[in-house]
């Protein structure tokens, strides 16, 4: 397939954008680099460096069979400060693209939604049938956009997928994460280890949980890929399909911290710090209606493999 790739120097969009080329597809990887990289683009894929909002038009009249959508702003604490950055740059530039595929008659969508969707869930794991109640305006701008393409899917016939994934993590050989302004937390603790950092602030030890810290579901990036191939194939004109993605089990903070210390050897100093506004207590998915219905099975579940993988990556961006 000819597909169109937007946020494809970006973390998760690069990881796929490799993915899609190993399977043969023609890949364009539409990004402004407003955080991306353009080295993070894959051989073999051509990058057109520009916002969706002035190229979106001119490229899907060259003729795609699909797009994935990654590009986006999805800093959470950086939503609540500058609302407006986040309704602009997520829904109306994902309503130009919808509007664009229509026009020129792309049929296929994925789109990266996100747990954040859900907010303080009831339940956990969470399924895909759980209330939607975002606590943050990142949540509020992905859920706006999942239920645009609902009504694009119903009313114009384009096949889509909206993957919501819980915690990122990990990296697929060189690609990985390098957010310019990194606020996720197992890169931050790998930056204490090379050195960069003192110190890991633990956002709160009072917690309902069993240890006290908060627990997420951390999916591995290449694993996410697989979903996004699969998503690919399963998509069904006039239909917008969702789909959790996540392992199905937490770990609390100071597992993963311990994950590190274990991974590099560092004995990598933790403080306690107040808790993060907008964080829920615990984030498990219910991964199993992508796993039934697109046959995915995660398979790279172990935490210290998950942080081996991200310290190589962020070890040979150093050179280390
Ligand atoms: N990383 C996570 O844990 C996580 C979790 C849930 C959902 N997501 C979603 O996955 C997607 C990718 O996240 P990421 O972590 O790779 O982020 P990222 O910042 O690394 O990648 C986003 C990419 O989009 C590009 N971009 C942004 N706005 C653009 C625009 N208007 N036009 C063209 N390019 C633009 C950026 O330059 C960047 O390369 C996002 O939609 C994010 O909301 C990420
Ligand atoms: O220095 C830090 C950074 C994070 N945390 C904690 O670590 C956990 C994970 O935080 P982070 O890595 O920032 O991810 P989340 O805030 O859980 O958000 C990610 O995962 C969500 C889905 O679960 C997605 O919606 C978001 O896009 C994605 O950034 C949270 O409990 C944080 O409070 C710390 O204690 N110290």
């Amino acid at each position: 397939m000819k597909l169109l790739v937007t946020g494809g120097a970006g973390y998760v969009g690069s990881v796929c954008a490799a993915r899609l080329v190993e399977s043969g597809h023609e890949v364009v990887v539409l990004d402004d680099l407003s955080t991306g990289h353009a080295d993070a683009v894959p051989e073999g894929a051509r990058l057109v460096e520009a916002g969706i909002d002035e190229a979106i038009g001119g490229l899907l009249a060259e003729g795609f069979d699909g797009v994935l959508h990654f590009a986006a702003k999805s800093l959470v604490g950086e939503s609540m400060q500058d609302p407006a950055k986040y309704w602009h740059g997520n829904v109306v530039t994902s309503l130009r693209l919808l509007d664009a595929m229509r026009e020129h008659g792309t049929p296929r969508l994925v789109f990266s939604s996100t747990a954040a969707t859900y907010g303080e869930p009831d339940q956990v794991p969470i399924p895909e049938t759980a209330p939607t109640r975002p606590t943050n305006t990142y949540g509020a701008t992905k859920l706006a956009i999942d239920h645009a393409i609902t009504g694009y899917a119903g009313s114009h016939g384009i096949a889509a997928v909206s993957l919501r994934y819980f915690n990122v993590a990990g990296a697929h050989g060189r690609f990985g994460e390098r957010h310019g302004v990194e606020t996720h937390l197992i890169p931050l603790v790998l930056q204490v280890a090379l050195g960069q950092r003192e110190q890991i602030q633990v956002y709160g030890e009072d917690w309902p949980t069993e240890d006290g810290t908060c627990v997420r579901d951390y999916i591995h990036v290449s694993d996410l890929a697989d979903a996004h191939l699969l998503a690919l194939e399963h998509a069904t004109p006039g239909e917008h399909r969702i789909y959790n993605l996540g392992n199905g089990f937490g770990f609390s903070v100071k597992q993963v911290v311990d994950a590190c210390r274990e991974v590099t050897g560092h004995p990598i100093p933790a403080v306690v710090a107040p808790r993060r506004a907008g964080d829920p207590a615990v984030l498990v998915a219910s991964s199993e209606k992508a796993r039934t219905e697109l046959g995915w099975k995660p398979e790279r579940t172990d935490m210290v493999g998950i942080v081996r993988d991200a310290w190589e990556f962020t070890r040979s961006l150093r050179g280390a």
